[in-house]
């Protein structure tokens, strides 16, 4: 746990209570006023049960000395008592009843909200935040406690307020027989309270800590329990070696959960019991007082009655405060998370100076945080409209990190990148996205119908099926959706029932159609797209890719050379450099890199 947290003054660390109410209270105003109306209430109502009890003792202790003394006895005031204490009793059970009926209906929403306040959050990240590690844990630990928090915090803080209002009737009535007493009272839950307070700040310090192990867990849970892992899983037998992993990770969570329950128990029952200590020792005091005729018995039942509640309520109080201070640590960490600062999204450009110009890299250079060497170096490349680029190298040159620059994924370091004469920086994002159709080697899956994988290309049209068909004709994948037993309205992927699984090289279709759904976009990458897919197709997919470049720009990653070669400009990218340039022609002649790379492959065709 970071030092500011722990340094913070204990009452520091309550900043978030105002927060909290604040969303609860724009969550349903109606249940927060009904929980703050009902709260009062159950405060209340105890001690006027109290009070009424002490009234019904007196009431028959008199009735029965009137009996006693001329033999008639009015038991009038006996039932009006004992009647009005039901009420209260009926009224008190009502209010507790209400009170949880309001908790639940608001934990429900208020859940939801906080879940859509953590999504939405996610979809302004960058996708450097996905990738640290760090804030990662931080999207963790608020998806996993913080959602239900804010709605405990709301009810022990009314809860607080319940059982202060019960304290302070019991005070006023308990102050008739002696102010002492009323301080024995409050000061006797203390030392549980601190001990309380102690522990909750450790069991959160203990939540941070284990973060990391807690999400090792979750992944492991992932792989052994999905199924676009269980091939693996069960061909190479790792199943028993991941369980085994998962053991040992809820072993060492659990003996610290273990070492911290026992203590934070052992300490609550030895401080409680200064507590119990205490409340009989009043009891004495009380008993000893009505020996000696100082207070009659209905008094006494009610003092009794009303040190034992007050003890209770001093315990609830300080156990309220005690949780308050752990909502608050849980609530910090959704705090942190949603406040985590996100870089302006770009400049609000939706047209370059100069259209003719297309892609320019000016001395690109960019490192991914954490790395240690950059990923592109002093990267200079111009492709204009109408012409394509291919680019090749090792795995791991830098080919798909170009690409993320290009779509804006990440900023570059050093240097700049222009589009139509304008820095990159400079442009509106949702125009800069409508002008690139990117797919990467990774695209997605989505476990939706196959019409909805394609639309995914294009939000605006996401679901119109004569657009899904056309783009789906040039990513060559109408011949084999029409197959389909639903056609473009089959599910797919396995969670479903009936979900249907695809080939590698058919989600390629998939993922090219896709890419085509963007029919205004002007600059089309495909990084490694036709890799899973058979020779045939992939001639086909460069034919028809090379037509529709007609004015626009395209970009291909392949270690394929046969498709390679076709394109007007290409790149020998190796650690980050581009090392060689030119016309596959060009290239071949120069004997370089890319001749030598080109003839290792074609020697394996021969
Ligand atoms: N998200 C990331 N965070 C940190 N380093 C990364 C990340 N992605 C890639 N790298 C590193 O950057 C370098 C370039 O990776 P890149 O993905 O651009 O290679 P590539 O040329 O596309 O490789 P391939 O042919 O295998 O697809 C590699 O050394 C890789 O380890």
């Amino acid at each position: 746990m970071p030092d500011h947290l722990s340094a913070r003054s204990f009452l520091g660390v309550f900043r978030f209570s105002a927060r909290a109410l604040e969303l609860v209270w724009s969550t349903n105003r109606a249940l927060t006023v009904a929980l703050a109306l009902l709260t009062l209430a159950a405060g209340l109502l105890p001690a006027g049960i109290a009070f009424l009890g002490a009234q019904i003792v007196d009431a028959v202790v008199a009735a029965h000395a009137a009996l006693a003394a001329d033999g008639g006895a009015s038991l009038r005031w006996v039932f009006t008592w004992v009647a009005l204490e039901g009420g209260l009793v009926a009224a008190l059970a009502g209010a507790q009843r209400g009170l949880s009926l309001c908790q639940s209906l608001l934990r429900a929403q208020l859940g939801q909200r906080i879940n859509v306040m953590i999504l939405d959050k996610a979809l302004t990240l960058e996708l450097a935040h996905f990738e640290d590690s760090e804030f990662y844990d931080k999207l963790t630990r608020a998806r996993r406690e913080a959602s239900s928090r804010p709605l405990s915090l709301v009810m022990r803080t009314f809860g607080l307020a319940q059982h202060a209002v019960s304290l302070i009737s019991y005070g006023t009535l308990l102050l008739r027989f002696s102010p002492w007493a009323v301080l024995v009272l409050l000061l006797a839950g203390l030392p549980a309270f601190l001990a309380e307070t102690k522990f909750s700040g450790d069991a959160f310090r203990l939540f941070r800590w284990r973060s990391p192990q807690t999400r090792m867990q979750m992944y492991l849970e992932t792989v052994l329990a999905r199924e676009d892992h269980a091939k693996e899983v069960q061909l190479y037998g790792l199943g028993a070696l991941l369980l085994e992993r998962y053991r040992g990770i809820f072993d060492t969570l659990y003996r610290a959960d273990r070492d911290l329950t026992i203590r934070r128990d052992s300490w609550g029952f030895g401080l409680g019991l200064i507590g119990t200590a205490t409340l009989y020792a009043a009891y004495a005091w009380v008993a000893v007082t009505t020996v000696a005729g100082r207070i009659t018995l209905g008094q006494m039942t009610m003092y009794l009655m009303l040190f034992r509640q007050g003890q209770a309520a001093v315990s609830a109080i300080l156990a309220a405060i005690g949780g308050m201070y752990e909502d608050n640590l849980y609530l910090s960490t959704l705090y942190e998370y949603l406040e985590t600062p996100v870089a302006a999204r770009g400049g609000r450009a939706q047209h370059g100076p100069d259209p003719a110009d297309g892609i320019r890299f000016e001395q690109v250079g960019f490192t991914y945080p954490g790395a240690s060497a950059p990923a592109l170096d002093d990267i200079n490349l111009h492709i204009r409209p109408g012409q394509s680029l291919a680019l090749v190298g090792r795995n791991g040159s830098g080919k798909t990190t170009l690409i993320k620059l290009l779509a804006r994924l990440y900023m570059p370091e050093r240097g700049r990148i222009l589009l139509d004469g304008l820095d990159l920086r400079a442009w509106d994002e949702r125009t800069l996205r409508e002008r690139i159709g990117v797919i990467f080697q990774d695209f997605a899956r989505y476990q939706m119908r196959v019409g909805e994988n394609v639309g995914a290309g294009d939000v605006r049209h996401f679901e119109d099926e004569a657009r899904w068909r056309k783009a789906a004709d040039k990513g060559l994948a109408t011949a084999f959706i029409d197959t389909l037993p639903g056609g473009f309205h089959t599910q797919l992927g396995k969670w479903f029932h009936d979900g249907r699984e695809l080939s590698g090289g058919q989600w390629q279709k998939i993922a090219l159609a896709r890419a085509f759904m963007r029919a205004r976009a002007d600059i089309l990458v495909l990084d490694e797209p036709t890799a899973a897919m058979d020779a045939e197709a992939e001639a086909a997919i460069f034919e028809h890719f090379r037509r529709l470049t007609g004015g626009r720009i395209a970009i291909l990653i392949s270690h394929r050379f046969s498709t390679v070669r076709m394109a007007d400009q290409i790149i020998v990218i190796q650690d980050g450099r581009i090392v060689e340039r030119g016309s596959h022609t060009q290239l071949m002649g120069r004997d370089g890199h890319y001749a030598h790379l080109f003839s290792l492959q074609a020697q394996g065709y021969r």
